[in-house]
C-alpha cells in the first residue's frame, strides 16, 4: 500500500472535503435538482451532467442545470426561484440518497488519534453540511465545519482553508487537505497546504491523477494505515 509522501511540516491537522470526499451525495443532488426542475416545469437532468457540476458550491451547480435542461438566455432570471425550490428540496432530502464512501469514518478516527485536529471545509452551504454529517455520524470528529457560505470566498480561493487553519491555530504547511476535485487542490496551492485526493469522487469530470495533488488515493485505509 503506498504511503502518503513526506509533507514539508509534520501535520497538526486535516481538511476534509465533504461531498466526493467523505460522502457520496450524487443521489441527494440529482433528487433535489430533479424536485427543482419539476417546480419550474422542465424535465429531469441525468446523473452524469450533475456530477460534473458538483464541488463549487450550489449557485454553480443550479446555473449548470438551467444550462443544460433550458435555453442559456433564461438562466439569470430563472436564478432566484430555483435557487429558492432548491433550497426547500434539498433541505428536506438531506442525506436520504448519501452513502458515506468505505473506510471514512475509520480514518477519521485514525486522524484523530494521530493527534491531528480535523475540520471539514466544504463548498456545501454550512446548513447542509452540519446536517448532513451529524445524519451519518460523523459530525462528532470536527473542531469545526466551514461551508461554502461561511466567508465572503469559497474554494478554489485559499479564505475557507486559512480560516480554517487559524481557527485551529495551525499553520497552512501543518494542514492536510484531503478532497475529490483539482478545486480543492487549487484551494490548497493557493493556502500552502499539502493535498491528497480520494479517487472516488467527482472532480468535474476528469481524473483525480490529473488535479496535480500530492498523492492520490483509491481509498481511505490508504489514509494513515495501521499496518
Ligand atoms: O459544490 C458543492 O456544494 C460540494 O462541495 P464540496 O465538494 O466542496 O463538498
Ligand atoms: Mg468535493
Amino acid at each position: 500500500m503506498p504511503a502518503l509522501p513526506p509533507f514539508d511540516r509534520p501535520l497538526r491537522a486535516a481538511l476534509f472535503d465533504l461531498d466526493g470526499t467523505l460522502v457520496d451525495t450524487l443521489g441527494d443532488f440529482v433528487a433535489a435538482l430533479d424536485a427543482m426542475l419539476a417546480d419550474l416545469g422542465r424535465a429531469p437532468v441525468p446523473a452524469a451532467t450533475v456530477e460534473t457540476l458538483i464541488g463549487q458550491g450550489s449557485e454553480h451547480l443550479i446555473r449548470g442545470v438551467l444550462a443544460a435542461t433550458g435555453p442559456a438566455e433564461a438562466v439569470a432570471a430563472l436564478e432566484a426561484p430555483a435557487w429558492a425550490a432548491y433550497q426547500g428540496h434539498y433541505r428536506r432530502l438531506n442525506g436520504r440518497r448519501a452513502r458515506i464512501y468505505p473506510g471514512a469514518a475509520a480514518a477519521l478516527g485514525r486522524a484523530q488519534a494521530a493527534g491531528l485536529q480535523l475540520a471539514c471545509v466544504t463548498n456545501k452551504p454550512a446548513e447542509f453540511a452540519e446536517a448532513l454529517l451529524r445524519h451519518c455520524g460523523l459530525r462528532a470528529p470536527f473542531a469545526l465545519v466551514c461551508g461554502g457560505d461561511t466567508h465572503p470566498r469559497k474554494k478554489p480561493d485559499p479564505l475557507p482553508l486559512q480560516a480554517s487553519c487559524a481557527a485551529l491555530g495551525v499553520a497552512p504547511a501543518e494542514a492536510l487537505m484531503v478532497g475529490d476535485s483539482s478545486n480543492d487542490v487549487r484551494a490548497a496551492r493557493a493556502a500552502g497546504c499539502p493535498v491528497v485526493l480520494l479517487s472516488h469522487g467527482y472532480n468535474h469530470g476528469e481524473p483525480a491523477q490529473a488535479a496535480g495533488a500530492d498523492a492520490v488515493l483509491d481509498h481511505f485505509d490508504q489514509l494513515w494505515p495501521t499496518a
